[in-house]
């Protein structure tokens, strides 16, 4: 089969021309031609060439090769990345070294023989693609960074406890430290290591997370080291692990309290030698690694418990930052709530939404058991399911906690009595206030101002 590139040959000889064009065609798809060179600059404006095959002397008699060493400048401007093989009559040592020197790929005398010619090109036009791939791959990296590290991962937050985790991060980003983030399920904590990460000097460079509890014992160590070809029987290619490929950057490991104590054991070796070796292979890489570890377990009873190695939770927690409960600090709630109202009011085209005080404060009374990753689940449903302008506690779902929630009151006070008879009352009508206002003998107005009194 052919290969697709993009060939062009300049040469005034039409007999080469033809001759040339036939060996090329065998094996290339597009292959052109010009006998002109002053076709030459339209040809370069319209195509990008990968290989151009070009005759050094244009006049007759001339043997000096400053035509095509003219040529050659002009191929270079319009595309450095187009790789030029020099055919000339007479082999000159000098003008080789001066094409060179400009940037030519290969430089063959006449007459040429063809199989040469055809591994020339075929080795300039390889390298031509693998600078391409590559040019495009360093593009792709940059359009994924800027994505990732895009204001959407932003913190939100004003509570006393969300800022002496900005301090932290402020303070342990510019260091090479191994930072522990510690915290219940969906506190942040993926979200806090971007955030290190992105305020590293390291930003530009890759930010690599894996989830330690969804590797499999068996392939723990291809998936973080790597293999080489034949390993074992799986082992069908060379494969960079986790480590190599976060070479340079941050890597995030998350829920490490997953590991079991034989991997434990691999990990701290890595870890302690910065250095890797790919299964199968006896040469190791070095590492130059920003680690991230993140768990919801708590490291040092499991070390009590001898579930987790001393040595290990040493080496990963040089700083550690514990991400409070959502429940900990209800001040950042209406701030989220607001926060994620505003992108799902765009993601559903819902716009105009907002969510009452009372609504509110109902939010802040909730204990989050799934912290903020619940509540933005809960603002999302909210979104879907409101009819009017306004939520309703009801289009939230919120799983029942509470004395108001659970239907009991252990209480005779006649205020907490009201107060819970009052929520009591939405709960039944699921928010519509008029309903429950009926049912408590109240009128709307009666109902707001006690609901006001009792932060409902
Ligand atoms: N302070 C915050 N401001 C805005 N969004 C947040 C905040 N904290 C968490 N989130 C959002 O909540 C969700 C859960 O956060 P994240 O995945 O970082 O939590 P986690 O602690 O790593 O969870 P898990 O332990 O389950 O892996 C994400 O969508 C994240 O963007």
């Amino acid at each position: 089969m052919k290969q697709k590139a993009k060939i062009l040959i300049l040469d005034d000889d039409n007999y080469v021309l033809l001759s040339l064009r036939i060996l090329i065609e065998q094996h290339y798809t597009d292959v052109r031609g010009i006998n002109n060179p002053a076709q030459l600059e339209t040809a370069l404006q319209e195509n990008d060439f990968d290989v151009v095959v070009l005759d050094m002397n244009f006049m007759a008699g001339d043997t000096s090769g400053r035509d095509g060493l003219k040529y050659l400048r002009q191929i270079k401007e319009a595309n450095p990345k187009t790789s030029v093989l020099l055919l000339t009559a007479y082999a000159e040592i000098d003008l080789a070294v001066e094409a060179m020197r400009l940037g030519a790929f290969d430089f063959l005398v006449k007459p040429w023989e063809n199989e040469k010619l055809l591994a020339s090109i075929k080795t300039a036009f390889e390298l031509n693609a693998s600078a391409r791939k590559i040019e495009q791959l360093e593009s792709g990296k940059s359009v994924l960074l800027q994505e990732l590290n895009a204001p959407f991962h932003n913190i939100i937050g004003d509570s006393p406890a969300i800022k002496q985790v900005f301090r932290q991060i402020d303070k342990v980003a510019k260091t090479k430290a191994n930072v522990l983030i510690t915290g219940e399920n969906g506190t942040g904590k993926e979200l806090v290591a971007r955030a290190i990460h992105n305020a590293s000097d390291r930003a530009s460079e890759i930010f690599l997370n894996v989830d330690m509890g969804a590797i499999s014992e068996s392939l723990f160590e291809s998936e973080l080291f790597g293999h080489k070809k034949g390993a074992f029987t799986d082992a069908r290619n060379d494969r960079m692990g986790k480590f190599e490929a976060a070479n340079g950057g941050t890597l995030f490991l998350d829920e490490i309290g997953n590991l079991s104590l034989p991997l434990q054991a691999k990990l701290l070796r890595v870890i302690q030698e910065q250095k890797v070796t790919r299964v199968g292979e006896n040469k190791s890489t070095d590492l130059d690694i920003r680690l991230i570890c993140a768990t919801n377990a708590q490291l040092e009873d499991m070390v009590k418990a001898e579930e987790f190695r001393q040595d290990l939770l040493f080496r990963i927690n040089t700083i550690e930052i514990q991400l409070p409960p959502l429940r900990e600090r209800t001040e950042d709630i209406p701030l989220l709530a607001n926060h994620f109202l505003e992108s799902y009011k765009q993601k559903y085209k819902k716009t105009g939404l907002y969510v009452p005080d009372y609504v509110i404060n109902r939010l802040i009374k909730y204990d989050w058991p799934g912290n903020i990753r619940e509540l933005q689940h809960a603002i999302e449903r909210a979104v879907i399911m409101c009819d009017g302008k306004q939520l309703q506690v009801s289009d939230f779902n919120l799983k029942e906690t509470n004395e108001a929630e659970s239907g009991t009151l252990n209480s005779f006070n006649l205020d907490d009595l009201e107060k819970w008879a009052i929520e009591s009352a939405i709960k039944k009508h699921q928010g519509n206030i008029s309903h429950a206002a009926q049912e408590l003998g109240l009128s709307r107005g009666a109902l707001y101002r006690r609901m006001e009194k009792h932060g409902i």
